[in-house]
C-alpha cells in the first residue's frame, strides 16, 4: 500500500494494494500492523456504513470528549471526503483538506480524533464505511456548519445539498470557542 502525507499534520491518504485477477481483485482493508507502521497506530471499536444519494452532505461532525478517528472509504460510488483541523491549540487550527475517495479507487482517508469530517456525494448514490476508535456518543456530538465562510470550503455541488435536520443547524467554528471544541489538544 501506499501512503500519502497531506497538508495537515497526521491526516493520510492510504492507497491499499489491489490483487486484480480474472475472478475481481482482492485487498487488505485494514491490517493492524502495516497501518500503525503507516501512522494509523488505532484500535478500532466500530464500524459504520452510510448509503446516501446524490448531492446528500453529511457533516462537519466530531465527538467532544471522546474524539473518534474515522478510516474512511467509499465502497460504492464518489464522494468528496473532507476533514477539518478543530483541534484547540493546533497550528493548523480552522484548515481542513478534502478528497475524492471512489468505489474504484479504494483510496482511504484517515481523520485523526480531533478533526471534524464530513463529506457531500457526487455520484448517484454513495456507501461508505468508516472504522473508528470510539464508540458512538450522542450526547457527545459536536459540529460545524458545512458553510461556515471562516473555513472556505470549496465542495463541489453545483446546488445547495441535502442536509439533515441537525446538520441545518450546526454553528460556526467561531461559535465554539472554548467548551464547544473536542478535548483533543494538539501536542506537538
Ligand atoms: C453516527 C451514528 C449514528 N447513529 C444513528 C443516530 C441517528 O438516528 C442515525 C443517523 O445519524 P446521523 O444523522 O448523525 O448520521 P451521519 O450524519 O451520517 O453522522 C456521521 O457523519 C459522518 C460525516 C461522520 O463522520 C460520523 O462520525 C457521523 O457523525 O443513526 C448510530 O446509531 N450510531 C452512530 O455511530
Amino acid at each position: 500500500m501506499t501512503v500519502r502525507e497531506t497538508a495537515l499534520p497526521g491526516v493520510l491518504v492510504v492507497e491499499p494494494r489491489v490483487f486484480g485477477d480474472a475472478r475481481g481483485f482482492f485487498l487488505e482493508r485494514y491490517q493492524a500492523e502495516r497501518y500503525a507502521a503507516a501512522g494509523i497506530p488505532a484500535a478500532f471499536v466500530q464500524d459504520n456504513h452510510s448509503r446516501s444519494v446524490r448531492g446528500a452532505l453529511r457533516g462537519l461532525h466530531f465527538q467532544r470528549h471522546h474524539p473518534q478517528g474515522k478510516l474512511v472509504e467509499a465502497i460504492r460510488g464518489r464522494i468528496w471526503d473532507v476533514v477539518v483541523d478543530v483541534r484547540p491549540n493546533s497550528p493548523t487550527f480552522g484548515q481542513w483538506e478534502g478528497v475524492t475517495l471512489t468505489e474504484g479507487s479504494h483510496r482511504q482517508l484517515w481523520v485523526p480524533p480531533g478533526f471534524a469530517h464530513g463529506f457531500c456525494v457526487l455520484s448517484d448514490e454513495a456507501d461508505v464505511l468508516y472504522k473508528c476508535t470510539d464508540v458512538y456518543r450522542p450526547d457527545d456530538e459536536g459540529g460545524v456548519r458545512w458553510d461556515d465562510p471562516d473555513l472556505g470550503i470549496e465542495w463541489p455541488l453545483d446546488e445547495a445539498p441535502l442536509l439533515s435536520a441537525k446538520d441545518r443547524s450546526l454553528p460556526s467554528l467561531a461559535d465554539l470557542a472554548g467548551d464547544g471544541l473536542p478535548n483533543a489538544p494538539f501536542v506537538s
